[in-house]
């Protein structure tokens, strides 16, 4: 039967309604009780955040354009769509009574009588014949959809524009984490397997029976990942014998129709219209008369709906706030992708710890925290907007949703539009917002990785700085041999007024205490040798991934370059939050005790500690210096011993320094030819970074203009801008191949679409058929 109604066309703009009252909450979408001032006639807009849309605009346009081609008196039909700031707004006729969940949780907490039921259900039922008629499938059937007028009219609402706003129409998962709860999921939809047709409504359908049985859908205290499991491993749920005395075998029997796990055995709505439960269904006065006639105003029960169930929340939060935490993550983790792969939610569930006896109670909170998601306005967890008077609403002379305000226009309104520009803003995830890892089909966050036994070893970054290092003899040997020719002990480090002090001192005295420049350099030219002699020094610079591991091998390898590099990497790694690699400390000779003292001076990337004052033996009063990062590992490179800076150069002796100076000179000079090599093992792929490296390289080659602190720095800081620059790039192509994905998904929702009304046609031929050849 198909309506026949006054082609009214709607004003398609905002200013054109004035918005009064919030009367319900989906997981995308407001519902406001609203006046079309052209016609004078109050309507319900649904405002649909496009911000926590999949689909592109256009996508979501046709689907509300097929909302409003829908044309029976038990759908809600769209009169007309627009897209308001970033929010999609549907007109629709305002349905005064409310859902039947509203109804039941105003007024029947335990659920209608049958008569009532039969009534609400067979309109429902002639709803959902005419949109499988129609070659479609609403997916989302429940009694919070199941709304009726003020006249007692029954309309199944939500069909169309919701079902789009997510990917695959699978209603219950957004973008990022699951919304709803799985009660009304008939398992061949969880499972995924085999795809689905429009007896998945039939199930949903008959879960629907329950609900208005009893007050709430079977399963709803559980937790959504268990309510899968359940789903999929129970028999299926069904009037108890005993419990349900009060109602008919009938309905009973009509139940068990719809609840049938294959879904070719469950019958199609035309057919299951004839069942005799149906002949109960009495008129719209009657529902009038025994439901809505003693109900308050729609956004009057909303609010105080709200109101209690926020006080309800608090009382529960407080000594179980754990609990729902733990329950929120198992909801998180469990349920954030669609694709159920049954024996990941088996091992999922089986972790799920089963203490419904003891926290029965706090599960009820939790799941009415998650069923309240997916009907309406009953979950207080989540922040909620006042609702709108009409004082708020005059002010409003836009007519914008006042919550909805302070979302940026320019993130949202064409989403096909706004992927370029998106994608190259991508950025690293807020802090204190973790990125899921994606394991298997689950989101694993981060935190539960942490919490999980064991695993705080390997993955929480470590405080301690002074691990040793993995040495082993050959290693200090090599460094030994290498010192003992070129500085006969004592290994240094400058900075760049030392150097610089270091070259007029030189310059001005001419002294030729200690080794010559050309000693050094001869030292320096044996070690180059004895690398090139060694085959795989080379190999230690090979890659990145070389670079980045900075394994042991490669320090063993070259007292120089390789440890300078992983010196240098493993400390970036601690420095960006990655442990558990064995970190270079410079204190091979048991310094490590003294650098527990307390920082007193801090030198840019050199801590001075109290502890670190030592007294050399043939000078004046020297501090050693406890260096961080590549400083640390650079002093490594020559010594066994710890490095030596002047402090308070006007008390030391020339010829105290001078063998400090020298070596630190000659340290200066290996790590140039160090950094050199780096530069020309860079990846031809990284010619950014490699360009970069040679202006600096050029800089360093004067070598009275710069410190190798500072140097090492910005290569560091290149480094850091060059990998995240990197890591912007993967970011941007993730959300490309996100778009792609999603463009071939809804093209797969398409295709579906088209198959379920080939199907359908077919599936009702054959009913046909074989009616025909009962008869
Ligand atoms: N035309 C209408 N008239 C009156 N109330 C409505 C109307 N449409 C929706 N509502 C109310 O608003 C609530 C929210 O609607 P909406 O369709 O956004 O959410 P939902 O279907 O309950 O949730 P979800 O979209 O997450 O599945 C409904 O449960 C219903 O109570």
């Amino acid at each position: 039967m198909e309506e026949r109604v006054e082609k009214r066309v709607y004003p398609a703009s905002a200013s054109e309604y004035k918005l009064l009252e919030e009367i319900g909450e989906g997981s995308s979408a407001k519902v406001y009780r609203a006046l079309c001032l052209m016609f004078n006639e109050v309507v319900a807009v649904k405002s649909l955040d496009l911000d926590k849309c999949n689909s592109n605009l256009d996508e979501i346009r046709r689907e509300a354009q097929l909302m409003s081609l829908m044309n029976h008196p038990n759908v809600v039909k769209a009169h007309c769509s627009f897209v308001n700031d970033c929010n999609l707004w549907v007109v629709m006729p305002y349905m005064g009574g409310g859902s039947c969940l509203h109804i039941m949780k105003a007024a029947f907490s335990d659920g209608f009588e049958e008569p009532i039921i039969a009534t609400l259900l067979k309109e429902t039922l002639k709803a959902l014949e005419y949109i499988h008629r129609e070659g479609h499938i609403h997916r989302d059937v429940k009694a919070g959809n199941i709304l009726v007028d003020v006249n007692g009219a029954v309309k199944l609402g939500d069909f169309g524009v919701s079902a789009c706003m997510f990917e695959s129409g699978d209603r219950q998962r957004s973008r990022n984490t699951f919304v709803g709860t799985p009660c009304w999921m008939a398992p061949e939809v969880m499972e995924h397997l085999h795809g689905y047709n429009f007896k998945a409504d039939i199930w949903s359908f008959g879960i629907t029976a329950l609900e208005l049985a009893h007050g709430h859908a079977p399963f709803s205290k559980y937790p959504p990942m268990k309510v899968l499991l359940m789903t999929l491993q129970n028999a299926p749920p069904g009037l108890n014998y005993e419990r349900d005395k009060r109602f008919s075998k009938s309905f009973k029997e009509m139940i068990a129709m719809c609840l049938v796990k294959d879904p070719s055995k469950r019958p199609t709505a035309e057919k299951l219209l004839k069942h005799s439960f149906f002949r109960g269904a009495r008129s719209s006065d009657y529902l009038v008369r025994h439901i809505l006639e003693n109900l308050s105003p729609l956004w009057e029960r909303v609010k105080a709906l709200k109101d209690t169930d926020a006080a309800r929340l608090a009382e529960k939060q407080m000594p179980f706030g754990e609990q729902e935490e733990r329950s929120q993550n198992e909801y998180k983790r469990g349920v954030s992708s669609w694709n159920f792969d049954v024996v990941d939610l088996k091992v999922q569930a089986a972790l799920i710890q089963d203490d419904d006896e003891t926290h029965g109670e706090k599960e009820e909170a939790m799941s009415k925290q998650v069923q309240g998601r997916g009907e309406n306005q009953l979950d207080a967890s989540r922040p909620q907007p006042a609702v709108n008077n009409g004082a708020d609403v005059l002010q409003q002379s836009d007519c914008k949703v006042e919550t909805n305000a302070d979302v940026h226009s320019a993130d949202i309104l064409m989403p096909s539009k706004l992927s370029d520009s998106a994608k190259h803003m991508s950025t690293p995830a807020p802090v204190g917002k973790k990125e899921p890892l994606h394991i298997g089909r689950f989101d694993v966050f981060e935190d539960d990785i942490l919490d999980s036994p064991g695993s705080n070893d390997s993955i929480k970054p470590r405080d301690d700085d002074h691990e040793p290092i993995a040495n082993n003899g050959d290693h200090q040997e090599k460094d030994e041999t290498f010192l003992d020719e070129s500085s006969e002990g004592d290994s240094h480090f400058m900075d760049r007024q030392q150097v610089d002090d270091h070259q007029e001192w030189e310059e001005q005295s001419g002294s030729d205490t200690g080794p010559s420049i050309e000693s050094v350099a001869a030292s320096y030219k044996d070690h180059e040798d004895e690398r090139d002699r060694d085959k795989d020094h080379q190999q230690a610079f090979q890659t990145n991934d070389d670079l980045l591991r900075g394994n042991s091998h490669h320090r063993d390898r070259s007292p120089s370059g390789p440890l300078t590099s992983a010196g240098v990497l493993s400390d970036r790694r601690h420095a960006n939050g990655v442990a558990g690699i064995p970190r270079p400390t410079g204190s091979r000779d048991g310094s490590e005790e003294k650098l527990k003292g307390g920082v007193f001076q801090k030198k840019g990337r050199f801590h001075v500690t109290s502890e670190d004052v030592e007294l050399m033996e043939d000078g004046p009063p020297i501090s050693t210096t406890r260096r961080s990062g590549s400083a640390q590992a650079i002093a490594q490179i020559s010594s066994s011993q710890p490095i030596f800076m002047a402090n308070g150069a006007t008390t030391v002796s020339v010829a105290a320094i001078m063998p400090h100076l020298q070596g630190l000179l000659q340290v200066a000079t290996i790590q140039q030819d160090t950094i050199m090599n780096l530069i020309n093992n860079v990846n031809p792929g990284e010619a950014s970074i490699a360009q970069r490296l040679n202006h600096l390289g050029s800089r360093c080659s004067s070598r009275s203009s710069i410190g190798i602190s500072d140097f090492l720095a910005d290569i560091q800081s290149d480094r850091e801008r060059e990998l995240m620059q990197q890591v912007a790039e993967l970011q941007c192509r993730n959300t490309a191949l996100s778009d792609e994905l999603q463009s071939l998904k809804l093209r797969n929702v398409q295709l579906e679409r088209q198959l379920n009304a080939i199907y359908n046609k077919e599936e009702e031929e054959r009913i046909r058929r074989e009616e025909a050849a009962d008869k």
